[in-house]
């Protein structure tokens, strides 16, 4: 009770400080990326040219006082023992996943049903089924629960049959270039070669089922011979995945009534005993660095990537690092966001939560704003916005 009180004591003050625009503090306590942390808020402050130079809530740019913000909540556990390890988050994460149950079965179900046929599957209806477990990866990002402050954002109705309904709303549409790289290494990979797919997880719950999904897909397909998950080490935007709720999800289904769903569960829990899915930590992804410094802030991570084929980067927040979260022209090209970071050919995997788009035709932002103002924030949007090999 007396670590609660103090945690509940030091999220007040940071709630306060929060609210009345009060400086950037450093973080004080000890823990793998403080001293990061700390040299980016000082790199911040020197960026900050009024009187006192302080930066302040109010006054920063977004991306980075909301991952500080992320950030100091954990603080505030992690300066509580012996609820060091409290995941404030972890209610809701568990609450999404229940609620969306019915829609789960039914993802489960349409796997196992297709896993029946697809060594017999031509190339025609393998490509077809891609597309729609892609497209169900997508729009399972709208589940997300920081846009929604927490409040339940589950996914009640059967996603497979609204795809077609859905199509008009994805403004950017890679998919192609997806299915051409996977299915021309596919054919002319050597025996033993490796496939490599590395998917930078976005949320918890119902998002990550739908994730899941299409990397079996991925390895029963042929399509790739690994899929390499990443996740963040702390609670992170509210529902992201953390290594616990990765593991988490994974007994969950296994242990379900329904024998479709449980048979996902062992083979996927099959798949991390082969190595055949691995899950990856890194503290850069709970950092509020923009991509393009990855190289440089981490380059083991980055050395990573470049081991895959095709990075999936789901998620909003994951597109706002990718293009350094500026008010771009909504027409430049994805590759000029990138500004240079380019581990191995990418795609983001997104719907949009954020004031931020860009490789749209021209007019073609505009002609949005006048026929749907909120387009850029309300997530009914999507895209899958390719950047292939250099
Ligand atoms: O990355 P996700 O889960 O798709 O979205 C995270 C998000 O909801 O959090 C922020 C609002 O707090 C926005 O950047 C973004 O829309
Ligand atoms: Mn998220």
């Amino acid at each position: 009770m007396e670590a609660e009180k103090k945690a509940i004591s030091l999220l007040s003050k940071l709630r306060n400080e929060l609210q009345t625009d009060k400086p950037i503090i450093p973080l004080v306590e000890k823990f793998a990326d403080t001293d990061i942390w700390n040299q980016y808020l000082e790199h911040q402050q020197s960026l900050v040219s009024e009187s006192d130079g302080k930066p302040r809530w109010f006054y920063s740019p977004w991306l980075f006082v909301e991952c500080y913000m992320y950030r100091r909540i954990h603080e505030a556990v992690i300066q509580s023992p012996p609820i060091d390890d409290f995941d404030v988050f972890k209610e809701s994460k568990e609450q999404n996943f229940f609620e969306s149950q019915e829609s789960i079965i039914a993802l489960g179900t349409h796997l196992q049903e297709l896993l029946k046929t697809i060594e017999d599957l031509d190339e025609n209806n393998l490509k077809n089924e891609f597309f729609k477990l892609l497209q169900i990866s997508l729009w399972g990002n709208k589940c997300d629960l920081s846009l929604s402050s927490g409040n339940t954002s589950s996914q009640k109705t059967n996603i497979i049959n609204s795809l077609e309904q859905f199509k008009p709303f994805i403004l950017v549409n890679d998919m192609e270039h997806l299915w051409s790289l996977l299915s021309n290494r596919k054919k002319t990979r050597g025996k033993g070669t490796v496939s490599r797919v590395d998917i930078v997880l976005d949320n918890s719950g119902f998002e990550l089922v739908t994730d899941f999904i299409l990397a079996d897909f991925l390895l029963s397909s042929k399509l790739a011979t690994e899929v390499h998950f990443y996740g963040k080490t702390i609670p992170w935007f509210v529902s992201d995945t953390t290594i616990h709720d990765f593991n988490w999800l994974i007994e969950q289904v296994k242990h379900s009534n329904h024998k479709h769903l449980s048979k996902c569960g062992v083979d996927w829990e099959n798949y991390i005993k082969m190595g055949r899915w691995v899950y990856h930590d890194h503290i850069f992804w709970t950092l509020p660095h923009e991509f393009c410094a990855m190289s440089q802030v981490a380059p083991d991570l980055y050395a990573e990537l470049q081991k895959a084929h095709l990075i999936l980067f789901k998620g909003d927040l994951n597109y706002r690092k990718l293009t350094g979260d500026r008010k771009w022209e909504f027409t430049i090209p994805f590759r000029q966001a990138l500004n240079g970071f380019h581990p191995a050919p990418l795609c983001s995997i997104r719907t949009l939560k954020a004031e931020i788009q860009v490789g749209l035709q021209p007019g073609q932002g505009e002609q949005l704003t006048a026929s749907d103002p909120s387009w850029l924030t309300t997530g009914k949007y999507g895209v899958f916005q390719f950047d292939g090999p250099l």
